[in-house]
């Protein structure tokens, strides 16, 4: 597994919203009710299991704020980039668009 730079990370088409703290990708969505970010994170739930690899996810009633990193590097790799990417695809139908963290 190569390691990525939050560089690289943010480089990747689609990934433009994340955002690199540390070790981890972050990106939140807006929402606007409660039910809609319950409903994103069963879409998330879905794909991560697809993917063998999850996020961490905060519910607020406004905002889903999702977190994603690799332990066995310590950093951003390719698993992170793929679930990034099928999240925010997840978002983007859903009508959700990225939002300043
Ligand atoms: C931010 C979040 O904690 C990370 O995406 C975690 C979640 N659980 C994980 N579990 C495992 N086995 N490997 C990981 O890289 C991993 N990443």
């Amino acid at each position: 597994m190569e390691q990525l730079s939050a560089e690289q990370f943010t480089a990747v088409p689609t990934l433009s919203a994340w955002e690199v703290r540390g070790h981890v990708a972050v990106c939140r969505f807006a929402t606007g009710d409660f039910a809609t970010g319950v409903r994103l994170l069963e879409d998330v739930a879905h794909i991560a299991d697809a993917l063998g690899h999850h996020p961490d996810v905060t519910i607020r009633f406004g905002s889903v704020e999702v977190a994603t990193t690799t332990y066995e590097t310590g950093g951003l790799t390719d698993r992170d980039v793929a679930l990034a990417r099928a999240i925010t695809e997840l978002a983007r139908r859903l009508g959700l668009t990225p939002r300043d963290a």
